[in-house]
């Protein structure tokens, strides 16, 4: 037996294709273009492809975008004013400050400047306190593009067993919360295991959906799958370069041997990564009717 694939590259592709009609519309009928404002700090190779995948995909949308690469040396009050000056210009709708960011800015801070309704990543603490209580709001890209595979593949979630491993900020708390959202949620029963869980294998076998976030190449093995069981792979891990030098990815998963054992996986490149980027896209566009009182 082998698994069904869940294909994020398909599924992102029939959103794209609904945000473009959205977009299209809400330009002839409103006069509105949705515009996203990019932030990335020093030069992580990483980042700066993650950067320039969104920006080439809001080309595609018609989505206005401006990108400002800083210096790694940039201090943290430069920026805090960038984001002032971003949040108080109104042809900017969405701003994304990549994360991580150097070592002498405080992050937390950075994030909490932006205003709650540019947040497009969904990272300021009142977008977190909207979403923890279920209340609408711009919810996280990686989470709510992880919902989004769900609900269109089909995967059954109310009252589902869902272990997360990982507990970020970014993915393994938010995809927590959101799962067992009841009004207009998962509805599920969640685990979130981290680095101090004593038997991890024991709570992933128990799993419906297995959700991975760590950042650990290949760290779920078949043996901690339960016949049958969704397995959504959130790791992109870099694991050397082609002769050409092009990043090689291997997700959180031990994909070749996991796929004999579970009902249906995400791949790794083509998975959960390029629902991330539409989601932000959907977010820009939600944040730019929000700022028109169309929503
Ligand atoms: N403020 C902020 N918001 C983020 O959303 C954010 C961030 N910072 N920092 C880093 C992480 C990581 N992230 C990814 C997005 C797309 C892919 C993606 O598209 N991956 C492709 C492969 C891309 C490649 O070849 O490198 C795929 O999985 O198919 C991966 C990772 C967003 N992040």
């Amino acid at each position: 037996m082998t698994a069904r694939i869940i294909s994020g590259t398909e599924i992102a592709q029939k959103i794209r294709e609904e945000l473009k009609e959205e977009i299209d519309l809400l330009k002839s009928r409103h006069g509105i273009t949705p515009g996203l404002a990019t932030v990335i700090v020093g030069d992580d190779p990483a980042s700066q492809t993650y950067v320039s995948s969104k920006i080439k995909s809001c080309q595609a949308l018609g989505i206005f975008s401006t990108n400002y690469p800083l210096h790694e040396s940039t201090s943290e009050k430069e920026l805090l004013y960038l984001v002032k000056t971003l949040n108080d210009d109104p042809t900017i709708n969405g701003i994304l400050v990549q994360v991580p960011l150097p070592k002498h800015i405080n992050e937390n801070k950075v994030l909490t400047a932006i205003h709650p309704d540019k947040d497009v990543d969904g990272f300021h603490p009142v977008n977190i306190g909207r979403m923890v209580i279920g209340e609408q709001g711009l919810l996280p890209c990686t989470p709510a593009g992880i919902q989004q595979m769900l609900m269109r593949s089909h995967v059954e979630t109310n009252g589902a067993e869902v272990v997360i491993v990982g507990r970020s900020n970014i993915v393994g708390k938010p995809i927590a919360n959101m799962l067992m959202q009841k009004a207009g949620g998962a509805n599920a029963t969640v685990t979130v295991c981290h680095s101090a869980t004593r038997d991890i294998a024991s709570h992933t076998r128990r799993a419906d959906i297995l959700i991975s976030a760590i950042g650990k190449p290949r760290f779920i093995t078949a043996d901690m799958v339960k016949p049958g069981a969704t397995v959504i792979d959130v790791g992109t891990n870099e694991i050397g370069k082609t002769p050409a030098g092009k990043r090689i990815l291997c997700g959180d998963v031990d994909f070749d041997n996991v796929k004999t054992v579970a009902g249906a996986i995400t791949p790794v490149p083509g998975g959960v990564g390029p629902m991330t980027i539409v989601i932000l896209m959907a977010n820009t566009v939600k944040a730019a009717k929000l700022a028109h009182g169309l929503q």
